[in-house]
């Protein structure tokens, strides 16, 4: 399938390329422009993929909305873009089609129109989870309403199975419908439960009151709902605040990724290692299983820099990262800093492991050359045992130094 466009349909040329030329610098899709009723038909007829339309409401061959009202009926995802509010006056109703208004006021409208194009593509990979106890024409209204915007939406009709499903996959957004028909005090608890796991930012949450029934909403988000909405909201309403709190949660995941990640493999820091393994570590303990801590270090390292240029040490350190990660691709691998990694998981065959520690140490022997253009090795050492992580750390620290003391190229056990 070819891969979908951005559709900008506008008379004023300057306008349209303006646009364009914003788009492109955030996305990589390719951008098309029409400017007429007439160009856009021309357009469609050769079948492209229209991710998101952005349209003026008037032009020359359709001055009462023609594009738009052609458009939604291609069901192409459409963002009005007009100087004057889209009334759909022209007849129909296919008005409540649009996915977006955009006021045609200033030169920050130009912004705003981009930011909901993108924001309506991203739209179609973010997840919404419903709570709603009864299938109310309101509920009925919010699914639509989403679909419109491209959101997934699944609707549960209990807070446990959302707590159920939660196990396993994360939404962007949990809204909350109706919470007058469930119980009041499961709701509360649903709202303490989910926010045992997840923080304000890291799954936020929203709730729809009635305007009578304000000082619920309020009550609601006290006890960790981070924002409301109620069934006298305009769409657009509706809108700016479910994005608001969705873009506010994409930040807060941006920031925790560029906080756990390693600047240069890209794989995990030492600081997320220890909060992630500390964790697992604890798990395990409480199930009784075994655990193991490898700790990789590569030879003369000081050497590959002081002989190839620290560039080439460099991707000496990637190549390593790379490949701890595709041999313990079910463990967590993280990079200590320097030329030195760490990998903890649970143990389930002590065999197994070692012979992978030593299929890995001789890959990066063998491969190193082919890769990298320079050959070296790596130093290991492997513990599985330990009262804590940071014992076990200590103790596969000590294997790996053996390791060093006896020639390197080495796997050790403590
Ligand atoms: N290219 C590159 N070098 C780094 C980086 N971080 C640390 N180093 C270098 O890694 C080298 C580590 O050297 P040493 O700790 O003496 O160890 P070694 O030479 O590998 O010797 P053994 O571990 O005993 O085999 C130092 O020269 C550091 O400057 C990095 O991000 N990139």
């Amino acid at each position: 399938m070819s891969q979908p466009v951005f559709l900008i349909v506008d008379d004023q040329k300057s306008i349209a390329q303006v646009l364009k030329q914003k788009l492109s610098v955030q996305s990589t899709l390719p951008i098309k422009i029409c400017h007429s009723l007439a160009e856009t038909q021309m357009l469609l007829a050769t079948g492209v993929t229209i991710e998101v339309a952005l349209c003026d409401q008037n032009l020359a061959d359709a001055p009462h909305g023609e594009t738009i009202k052609y458009l939604l009926q291609q069901h192409i995802p459409t963002v009005v873009f007009s100087a004057s509010f889209y009334d759909g006056k022209d007849g129909g109703n296919h008005y409540k089609k649009i996915a977006d208004f955009v006021m045609k006021d200033s030169p920050a409208a130009l912004d705003y129109a981009v930011n909901i194009m993108l924001n309506l593509s991203q739209n179609a990979q973010r997840q919404v989870w419903l709570l709603t106890s009864n299938q109310s024409n309101y509920a009925q209204k919010l699914i639509n309403m989403l679909h419109l915007q491209r959101y997934q939406v699944q609707t549960f009709e209990k807070p446990e199975k959302i707590q159920q499903q939660l196990t396993s996959e994360t939404p962007n957004i949990i809204l909350i419908e109706d919470a007058t028909n469930l119980k009041q005090e499961a709701v509360y608890q649903f709202i303490e439960e989910v926010r045992q796991g997840y923080n304000l930012n890291q799954l936020p949450m929203m709730i729809c009151e009635s305007s009578e029934n304000i000082y619920s909403a309020i009550k609601m988000m006290k006890y960790g709902v981070n924002d409301f909405f109620n069934t006298s909201f305009t769409a657009e309403e509706f809108y700016v605040r479910l994005k608001q709190n969705i873009e506010l949660s994409d930040s807060y995941h941006a920031i925790e990724d560029i906080s756990r990640t390693d600047a240069l493999t890209k794989i995990f820091n030492r600081r997320y290692f220890f909060e992630s393994a500390e964790k697992k570590f604890a798990k395990l303990q409480q199930a009784q299983k075994p655990f193991f801590v490898l700790m990789a270090d590569i030879d003369h390292f000081k050497q590959v820099n002081d002989t190839y240029g620290h560039q080439k040490g460099d991707e000496a350190i990637i190549f390593v990262a790379k490949q701890l990660q595709e041999f313990f691709s079910e463990y967590l691998v993280a990079r200590f800093g320097g030329e030195e990694f760490c990998v903890f998981g649970e143990l389930s065959n002590l065999d197994q492991i070692e012979q992978r520690c030593e299929a890995f140490r001789i890959h990066i022997e063998t491969e190193s050359d082919i890769a990298t253009k320079i050959q070296f090795t790596v130093s290991l050492g492997l513990c599985s045992s330990g009262m804590n992580i940071d014992q076990a750390f200590n103790l596969a620290d000590e294997a790996l130094y053996r390791s060093k003391n006896n020639g390197r190229n080495k796997l050790s056990h403590c």
